[in-house]
């Protein structure tokens, strides 16, 4: 039976992973906690290898302990999540295999020959499928922790890099947003003319309980949102009940992230905007005049 590891670096949200390793032998490598392994073990894979309690080291310290556990067991395939910590791990077992690394991707197969993938491509308007002659290392978004699995955890003893400690743990100074998550959205773009005209965005965000997001230039170029806020191709992929763009032009590169979105709404002076093809509900209109009416109506 073809195999596939699946690293997992402090975090158990692995659903999508184990999904995507379906019909192959999964065994998980943990570095994290016991109860992430615990939890990890529960998440339908047939079996954990975990590398201990991490005492001052972090993730990163064990990358090539965990690339040394994989190039033993030469799977077919490797899977990890895209977050930071996941990806070092996963880029020190594609250097140990000699193996390609793929992101974007929605199936993977195991054929007789290598490893088969769809991935999406040009910022998702197209399905691409690639073959390996040899091990793949994917990596894809990880998903939720998934329940219902009770496999066995074999304890190993790992050495993490002896020269990389922790030596701080504190709050960041702000917060990280999770758009992702997000069950509706209200996105501002260039648009909007000032950073203190914001504040009409914001409004209505509040009234609808929704996050605030925005198109790339206003975290890129006007430094007006943190990195973590922006959609599309390059920014965050959503997925929200409601996706409302306020003074957005819709470029293919904004909104493929926001393809996701079971209804957009967009609001634009100019009845020619490319957003209006792709949204749901079209409203043509000063955003100025727009967005406080319909604050006002929903609060
Ligand atoms: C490689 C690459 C990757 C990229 N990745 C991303 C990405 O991930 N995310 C992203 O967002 N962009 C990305 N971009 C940039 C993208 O191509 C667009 O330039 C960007 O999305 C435009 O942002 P915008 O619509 O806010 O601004 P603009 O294109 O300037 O559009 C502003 C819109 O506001 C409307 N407007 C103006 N005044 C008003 C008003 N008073 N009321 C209502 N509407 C008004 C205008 O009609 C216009 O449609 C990328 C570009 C490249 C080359």
């Amino acid at each position: 039976m073809s195999t596939t590891y699946i690293l997992v670096a402090g975090d158990a949200r692995i659903d999508a992973l184990v999904e995507l390793a379906q019909g192959t032998s999964t065994t998980a490598v943990v570095v994290g906690t016991r109860s992430v392994a615990e939890a990890v073990a529960a998440s339908g894979v047939d079996a954990v290898t975990w590398l201990g309690e991490p005492g001052d080291a972090p993730v990163e310290a064990y990358a090539s302990t965990v690339a040394t556990l994989v190039a033993s067991a030469q799977p077919d395939v490797v899977l990890a999540s895209s977050r930071p910590a996941d990806r070092v791990l996963a880029g020190a077992a594609a250097a140990v295999l000699g193996a390609p690394a793929f992101t974007q991707v929605s199936a993977v197969t195991v054929v007789a020959d290598g490893v088969e993938l769809t991935r999406s491509v040009f910022g998702g308007i197209a399905q691409e499928t690639d073959q390996v002659s040899g091990p793949a290392v994917v990596v894809v978004d990880g998903g939720a922790v998934a329940t219902g699995g009770s496999a066995a955890i074999a304890e190993v003893t790992a050495s993490a890099i002896p020269t990389l400690t922790v030596t701080e743990n504190r709050p960041a100074e702000r917060a990280v947003v999770d758009l992702g998550r997000a069950q509706r959205i209200v996105s501002a773009g260039r648009g909007v003319k000032a950073k203190d005209d914001l504040g009409l965005v914001e409004s209505l965000a509040a009234a609808l309980g929704a996050e605030t997001a925005c198109s790339r230039p206003l975290a890129e170029g006007l430094g007006w949102y943190t990195h973590d806020r922006y959609v599309g191709v390059t920014g965050q992929q959503v997925s929200p009940e409601l996706y409302l763009a306020v003074g957005i032009s819709g470029q293919l590169q904004h909104t493929v992230g926001a393809r996701g979105a079971r209804t957009v709404v967009a609001i634009n002076s100019d009845k020619d905007a490319p957003f209006f093809a792709e949204a749901d509900y079209c409203v043509v209109g000063d955003l100025y005049q727009v967005v406080p009416a319909l604050t006002a109506a929903l609060s």
